[in-house]
């Protein structure tokens, strides 16, 4: 890059106000931070910030209106004065990094950028003046002989400590990437460490293609005090964003650069604050740089960057222990959660309760999207114990190895995508899609199954040896109800073709019958009644998957179960009078309809005695009653339909 950096101009008017003339250092510190010692003299303390409105700008950290531009470069030829260049944009969010101490406790504070100017690990001031680098751009001093790295801090107003950042700003630290994403060699975000791996975690999801390095890192202690590890952290971060070509959000901290939807925060008081659990680092900084070429993810190709601001925020985060108890689980799952990660105990295991997994169950058949994550700092979730298969049978998807913090922002970024259905964002769940799994291989000879949950479970169930019966009696019955539920026809082939009886009934009495008849699989139901499934089972709570059907409104479901020759019991009938009667009060035609369709007396009494038709005419429900008296009409003049009066 030939010509010095052309600034675009402030995205708001400056209020940190840094004229060269009185670039003094910053005032003295105003007091050691708590447990902080050995600061060094004279190390600045930050401005008090500016009250400024609850939404976050983003103001340029060094210039201001009138400060003097450097004097033009000396008539020598630019490109020998200026070299080869990178350009970088920093967004300095806040965090320790730039904290300072008030009243005994640390607060964020402005003036990071400034504190960086009079560092000259920082900033070559001679160089800038050479080249006449605008106010607002530094340039570190040369890390090889023909390159430069000049980089623009825009510094967010108010700063936080990251404690209080929420996807929010995460997708608005994403939106300013993408406005300044022609001018920059790459990015740095400054950000405080207590959420970064789950801001990491986000940006990753929410930048789509980056062809270009985006770099988190901070600090555990102030970049002011002397024993501190936060210049070395900025420098790394710089210095990686500006001279390697990774085109993946990372963070960067201890001298090793991780994948940014691959680590988590392990301490709160070592430097060595984060690690990546399951995938080695990207690069490490040692007496050299060593990439580690074979992880890092190649751009795709030319696509244009794509920034998903359409991130879900009600997803939430649970973390089973021993004898927890179904209903707080239960309270737990109610809307407006739409997504929700488990953290389970070992390769994805936890309890086989019978009240607990049917409360997952029927939130993951309402539409609730569950993932799995092992609560183990290593490891994935895997298929090896039946009490993990058995929360794969509830319809829960793996998270495989993620942390928990690339979990909760894949959730959010597959839920917020438009257009998908249930099936679809499992589908998307299950994929690799920023690095932020590894997948389990499928097996052997069955490729189509790897790539759902689902699927691999019986994929490695195909792999076990035959001593393992009892763990595929244990668990089939489940997997073939998830797989009924989601219309799973090739899970559901797999299992015959594994000698599974698909007659089986599961922990609470169901077969995979009436798990497809409540999904309204028509072609799940044609494939169990093909394989001379029984036809009305019952489960615990005597229902059949006639009713269920009905339940669900799955007319084609109805009929098809009713073409083989399904019935409601007696029971059922005894108590569709009263639910007649709601439907009716409802004006509710679809429902009326379905029971209809099932061979139900639409004539039969409630609970008070009145039939549907007595209390749609009662409520004015006229299109009701025009429907209930057509099949008087009908009974009248012609043997019962499906339903009679
Ligand atoms: N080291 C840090 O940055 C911790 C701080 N509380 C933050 O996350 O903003």
């Amino acid at each position: 890059m030939s010509q010095p950096l052309q600034h675009p101009g402030p995205l708001l008017r400056s209020d940190v106000r840094q004229p060269r003339a009185a670039q003094a250092p910053p005032p003295a510190p105003t007091g050691p931070a708590p447990g902080r010692t050995g600061r060094l003299r004279g190390a600045p303390s930050f401005p008090r910030l500016h009250a400024t409105s609850t939404a976050p700008r983003l103001v340029d950290a060094l210039s201001s209106p009138g400060c003097p531009r450097r004097p033009p470069p000396p008539q020598v030829g630019m490109a020998r004065a200026l070299g080869p260049e990178r350009r970088l944009l920093a967004v300095y969010t806040g965090g320790t990094i730039g904290m300072r101490s008030e009243q005994g406790v640390l607060v964020p504070g402005s003036g990071l950028a400034a504190v960086l100017r009079t560092l000259p690990m920082f900033h070559d001031e001679e160089h800038a003046r050479a080249c006449g680098l605008p106010e607002n751009t530094l340039v570190l001093p040369p890390a090889s002989p023909d390159q430069r790295v000049i980089y623009r801090v825009l510094e967010c107003q108010p700063l936080f400590d990251s404690s209080d950042m929420t996807i929010t700003e995460w997708v608005q630290i994403a939106q300013t990437i993408e406005r300044h994403y022609g001018q920059y060699d790459g990015f740095v975000v400054i950000h405080g460490t207590d959420t970064m791996a789950f801001a990491a975690s986000v940006l990753s999801f929410v930048l789509e293609n980056l062809q270009k390095p985006v770099i988190l890192t901070g600090a555990q202690v102030p970049i002011h005090a002397l024993w501190n590890d936060g210049r070395e952290n900025l420098l790394g971060a710089l210095l990686m964003a500006g001279q390697y070509a990774i085109p993946e959000v990372c963070l960067f901290f201890q001298n090793q650069l991780f994948r940014g939807n691959r680590v988590t925060k392990v301490d709160s008081r070592r430097f060595a604050a984060f690690c990546s659990p399951n995938l080695p680092p990207l690069a490490v900084v040692g007496t050299d740089v060593t990439i580690n070429r074979e992880l890092v993810r190649k751009a795709r190709g030319k696509a244009p960057l794509v920034v998903h601001s359409c991130m879900e925020r009600d997803v939430g985060l649970l973390r089973l222990y021993p004898g927890i108890p179904a209903a707080l689980v239960r309270a737990f799952l109610q809307p407006p959660l739409k997504g929700l990660v488990m953290e389970t105990f070992g390769s994805g295991n936890g309890p086989t309760k019978p009240d607990l997994l049917r409360e997952l169950q029927a939130a993951a058949e309402r539409g609730l999207v569950i993932v799995n994550c092992t609560h183990c700092l290593q490891g994935a979730v895997t298929s090896d114990y039946a009490a993990g298969m058995a929360m794969a049978g509830a319809g829960i998807v793996s998270g495989s190895d993620m942390t928990s913090e690339a979990a909760l922002a894949k959730l959010s970024y597959v839920l917020g995508q438009p257009g998908l259905s249930l099936d679809g964002r499992k589908e998307l769940l299950a994929r690799d899609l920023r690095g932020e799994m590894t997948l389990p291989a499928g097996a052997e000879g069955w490729p189509s199954l790897s790539h759902s949950t689902l699927g691999r479970g019986v994929a490695q169930l195909l792999t076990l040896s035959q001593e393992a019966d009892a763990v595929r009696d244990a668990v089939v019955p489940s997997l073939a109800c998830a797989a009924a539920h989601a219309g799973n026809l090739e899970v559901l082939q797999a299992l015959v073709e594994l000698g599974s009886d698909l007659s089986l009934e599961n922990f609470n009495g169901q077969t995979p019958l009436h798990a497809a008849a409540r999904g309204g699989q028509a072609g799940a139901v044609t494939m169990l009644l093909r394989r001379g499934v029984d036809v009305d089972p019952r489960d615990e709570d005597g229902m059949s998957p006639l009713l269920l059907a009905v339940k669900g409104r799955h007319w084609d479901v109805i009929e098809l179960l009713r073409a083989a020759g399904a019935c409601l019991s007696p029971g059922e009938l005894e108590d569709a009078g009263t639910e007649l009667c709601r439907l009716a009060s409802r004006a509710d035609l679809e429902g009326l309809q379905s029971w209809w369709q099932a061979g139900a007396d639409l004539g039969r009494p409630g609970y008070d005695g009145r039939s549907a038709l007595l209390v749609a005419e009662a409520t004015g429900n006229l299109e009701v009653v025009t429907f209930l008296q057509s099949l008087q009409g009908e009974a009248g003049a012609q043997a019962p339909g499906p339903g009679t009066l």
